[in-house]
C-alpha cells in the first residue's frame, strides 16, 4: 500500500481530480491474467507512453503518448465504478511516467481498489493498493520503490533472468510474492522456470492466463 505524500483528500480535490486528463491506449474490463490476483475480474486502464522499451513488449503501441487520446479521470472512474470490477489494475505504458494521485484518487473516491502494474523505473505516486513490481535491465526501478512491493514479477527468457529475479527479490519487502513469468514468445524459458521453482519454492509461475483464454 502506498499512498502520496501524507494526502488529504477533501471533497473538491476529488471534483478537481476528475477533470485532470492522461494519456490512455485502451480501458476495458476484463480477467486479470497475471500474478497473485490471476483469475479475478478487474478494469484496466492502460496510460500511453513508455521510456524502458524491452524489446519483447507485448504492447509496443502504448509507447508513443502522441498517438492516444487524453482522457478525463472522471469519465474513466465512472466506467470502471459502473463496470462491478472489484478493483482497478493501472497499467501502461509505464503509468507511473504520470502523476497518479488525480486517477488513483478518483478511482478510490468511488471505493475501488487500485492495483497497479509498473517496472518501477520512475518515482511512485498515487494511492495504490497492491504494487506488483516487473523490473527491467533496460530502465532499472528506483530504489524509493522497493519497500512498497506487494508482488514481484519477473519476465524470463534466459538463465540471467533468474539472477535478475533473486537479486531483487532480496530488496523486497519480506513477504513479497515472488513470481517467474515467462517471456510469452520465448518457449524455452518454459522448463528453466519450472526446475527453478522446484529447487526454490519461495518463487512461484505465473502466466499470462488471458492469452489462454482469449480475453483482453
Ligand atoms: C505491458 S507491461 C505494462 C506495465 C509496466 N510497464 C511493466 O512493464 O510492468 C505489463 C506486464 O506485462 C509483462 N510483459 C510485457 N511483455 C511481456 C511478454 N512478451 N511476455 C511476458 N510478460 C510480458 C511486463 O513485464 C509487465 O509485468
Ligand atoms: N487480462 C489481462 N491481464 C493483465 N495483467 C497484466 C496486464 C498488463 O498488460 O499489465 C494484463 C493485460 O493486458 N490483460
Ligand atoms: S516497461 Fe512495460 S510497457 Fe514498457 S516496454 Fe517494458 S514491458 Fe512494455
Ligand atoms: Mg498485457
Amino acid at each position: 500500500m502506498f499512498l502520496s505524500g501524507e494526502q488529504m483528500i477533501s471533497g473538491t480535490d476529488v471534483k478537481d481530480f476528475d477533470s485532470v486528463e492522461y494519456p490512455i491506449m485502451e480501458h476495458f474490463y476484463t480477467i486479470q491474467g497475471e500474478g497473485a490476483h490471476s483469475g479475478r475480474a478487474a478494469y484496466f486502464i492502460r496510460t500511453a507512453g513508455c521510456d524502458v522499451k524491452c524489446w519483447w513488449c507485448d504492447v509496443k503501441d502504448s509507447w508513443d503518448a502522441s498517438k492516444h487520446p487524453r482522457l478525463k479521470t472522471g469519465m474513466v472512474a465512472d466506467l470502471a465504478k459502473a463496470s462491478g470490477a472489484a478493483f482497478v489494475v493501472v497499467t501502461g505504458g509505464e503509468p507511473l511516467l504520470h502523476d497518479l494521485l488525480p486517477l488513483t484518487s478518483s478511482l478510490k473516491a468511488r471505493g475501488l481498489e487500485v492495483h497497479i502494474e509498473t517496472s518501477g523505473s520512475s518515482p511512485l505516486s498515487g494511492q495504490l493498493d497492491w504494487i506488483t513490481l516487473s523490473p527491467k535491465r533496460f530502465k532499472k526501478p528506483v530504489d524509493e520503490i522497493y519497500p512498497y512491493v506487494d508482488e514481484l514479477k519477473v519476465v524470463v527468457l534466459t538463465k540471467k533472468d533468474l539472477t535478475w529475479a533473486e537479486e531483487h527479490a532480496a530488496k523486497c519487502p519480506v513477504g513479497t510474492r515472488l513470481l517467474l513469468q515467462p517471456e510469452w514468445d520465448t518457449p524455452k524459458s518454459m522448463p528453466l522456470i519450472v526446475d527453478y521453482v522446484k529447487a526454490n519454492p519461495q518463487w512461484g509461475i505465473s502466466l499470462q492466463t488471458h492469452k489462454f483464454l482469449n480475453v483482453p
